[in-house]
């Protein structure tokens, strides 16, 4: 499906310009002595999922170097888990690490029959500096809680799911910053009630196939990048990180969220 893709406004770089890319001398910019520099803008590419739904990718997020620190203290010090859920009425172990992070006081949250335990922003103050770069990113979005996902290699992976929880309201912001090894993220279409009552049988499964292909969504999440769902993506979307055999490296994935008070 071609996206309709727009290219948003420049997103203000706290760090005050460096991206990764060529830096770039004040003089051979063509400032004047004394002019204040301003911080070079990031490149932010808006998709309209149509029905009120949009994701928002912004691939050089994060200074290159920075989000290696992060990423080499994430893997050492987070406690990762890799809980036992249950799918479909079976018992499995999630296919990647996990922790949770929240405020005191909200709302637990609970997937798949697992409530993971939430630590506090106040053990890992590096997560603080991450959020705050994200709410820099996103004025006047606000995030509360924090989901961590560890793909160890590429046979870790997240299945088709949307984080639709009442906890998070009718129309959850969720803002995905990931580290290390790229992957790619997956959206597509749920189906309506009359495609998935269309019918039985092998012709409906075809049809149904043939349309959700048609609605999905393919983007590549690279190194320090940042991906916002918004709207009713978790209503009307399913995303997933499938597999890859390429994959052979770590990649560490932040979910932001806020839970409802
Ligand atoms: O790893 C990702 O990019 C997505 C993770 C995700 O969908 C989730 O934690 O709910
Ligand atoms: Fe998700």
């Amino acid at each position: 499906m071609a996206s309709r893709l727009r290219f948003g406004g420049p997103t203000p770089n706290p760090e005050g310009g460096s991206d990764g890319g060529p830096s770039v001398s004040s003089k051979a910019a063509g400032e004047r002595e004394g002019e204040a520099r301003m911080p070079e803008p990031r490149r932010r590419e808006v998709t309209d999922l149509g029905g009120g739904s949009e994701v928002v990718h912004i691939p050089r997020f994060l200074p290159r170097e920075r989000a290696w620190e992060w990423f080499e203290f994430l893997d050492k010090t987070i406690p990762w888990t890799r809980p036992e859920i249950r799918v479909f009425g079976r018992s499995a172990i999630q296919p990647r690490d996990v922790c949770y992070v929240a405020d005191e006081g909200l709302t637990d949250l609970k997937y798949s029959c697992h409530q993971p335990r939430a630590h506090s922003w106040n053990e890992f103050p590096v997560l603080k500096d991450i959020l705050k770069a994200v709410h820099e990113a996103l004025p006047g979005s606000y995030f509360n809680s924090l989901l961590l996902n560890r793909y160890k290699t590429g046979s870790d992976y997240v299945s088709w799911h949307a984080d639709d929880e009442p906890l998070y309201g009718p129309t959850p912001e969720i803002a995905s910053v990931t580290f290390g090894c790229e992957r790619e993220f997956l959206l597509r279409k749920k189906p309506t009630k009359s495609q998935a009552i269309s019918g039985t049988g092998e012709a409906a499964r075809k049809r149904l196939k043939v349309a959700t292909l048609q609605q999905q969504h393919s983007f590549l999440l690279k190194h320090g990048s940042l991906l916002v769902m918004r709207g009713y993506t978790q209503r009307d979307w399913q995303h997933s990180v499938p597999k890859r055999a390429k994959a052979s490296t770590p990649r560490i994935n932040l979910t932001f969220r806020h839970v409802l008070t």
